[in-house]
């Protein structure tokens, strides 16, 4: 019986550093180097595949591989939304249409007719259909930027993250087609063992990213503002209070959310807390 797990990741690319930084903050230790396509977690039943991102979806759903890291892009544009059991948080981008920056456009009407250069027919072709236009869709694999400006296409539909690569082309975002980050893929029909491991391996995966939202922080206030400081920090179930040495004063302990992180530290500071150090968390089990 084989109680190993198969994940695969991409060997290297946008996607490959914060797949390997993630298992390893699951605490699974591996050795990789950059010509081994196929190396054995020393602490973790896992062997990990390093393959190119756009074989990953039908590695799993073959079950050649049990587990991949992909882009939502990847994922849908090969036709198998169904494998995806969990979003990690990273590779956030959005997939667009541009149009050349001098170019009249009112609305997605106007690509009617048009040639339109990409890399992902299926999602671009099921978004065109949805608003009821009719368009030619050039498929290209990759410097998909480059097609208005050699006469191959009047506008494109391609990954952007900071818009640099549009603007460095002369482009001009006019539609978000989808939104896409890296997510954890599974196949369907794994063993019961295998089943075992991928429920270990998640429960890994969402401590780490539960961490990564939060940060622990601790605080001095006066005790007569003790009411608010703990409305404002709830914490897991509700802060810690400890007395200070001087009369009058409490040290508070809690976890706060990095999104409402500056907002919750200006209030503090109006209540009267002092002397905040805020510390990140390694792991958060909830
Ligand atoms: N600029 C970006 N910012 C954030 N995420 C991105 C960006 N570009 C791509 N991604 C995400 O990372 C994934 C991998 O992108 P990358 O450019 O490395 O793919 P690739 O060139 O097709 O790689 P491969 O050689 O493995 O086929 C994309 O499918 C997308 O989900
Ligand atoms: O909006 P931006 O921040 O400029 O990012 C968008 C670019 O990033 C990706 O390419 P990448 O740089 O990964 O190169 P690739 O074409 O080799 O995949 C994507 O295909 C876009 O071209
Ligand atoms: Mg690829």
């Amino acid at each position: 019986m084989n109680h190993m797990i198969r994940l695969a990741i991409q060997k290297s690319g946008r996607l490959s550093e914060d797949s390997l930084n993630l298992i390893r903050e699951c605490g699974i230790s591996f050795l990789s180097s950059t010509y081994k396509l196929k190396t054995e977690a020393t602490n973790f039943p896992l062997e990990i595949l390093f393959l190119r991102d756009d074989d990953i979806p039908g590695y799993v759903q073959d079950g050649v591989a049990d587990l991949g890291i992909v882009g939502q892009n990847v994922l849908i544009e090969a036709g198998y939304p169904a494998l995806e059991v969990e979003t990690l948080g990273f590779s956030k981008c959005r997939l667009s249409l541009a149009v050349p920056r001098g170019a009249n456009y009112t609305g997605v009407g106007d690509l009617e007719g048009k040639n339109i250069a990409t890399s992902y027919p299926e999602i671009l072709g099921r978004y065109l259909a949805g608003e009821g236009v009719k368009a030619q869709l050039h498929t290209i694999s990759g410097s998909v930027e480059i097609a208005p400006s050699i006469g191959l296409a009047d506008a494109i539909c391609d990954i952007v993250s900071s818009g640099s690569t549009l603007l460095g082309n002369g482009l001009r975002e006019v539609e978000t087609v989808f939104r896409s980050e890296a997510v954890l893929i599974a196949n369907q029909n794994l063993s019961a063992e295998k089943q075992e491991l991928l429920d270990q391996l998640r429960f890994r995966m969402q401590a780490v990213r539960r961490a990564r939202r939060n940060k622990y922080i601790i605080l001095n206030a006066p005790i007569a503002a003790l009411d608010q400081v703990k409305a404002l920090l709830p914490g897991i179930k509700s802060p810690t209070v400890t007395k200070l040495a001087e009369e009058g004063w409490v040290s508070v302990q809690s976890v706060v959310n990095e999104d409402d992180f500056w907002h919750v530290t200006d209030q503090l500071k109006a209540v009267g807390a002092e002397g905040l150090l805020v510390l990140p968390i390694e792991k958060m089990i909830a």
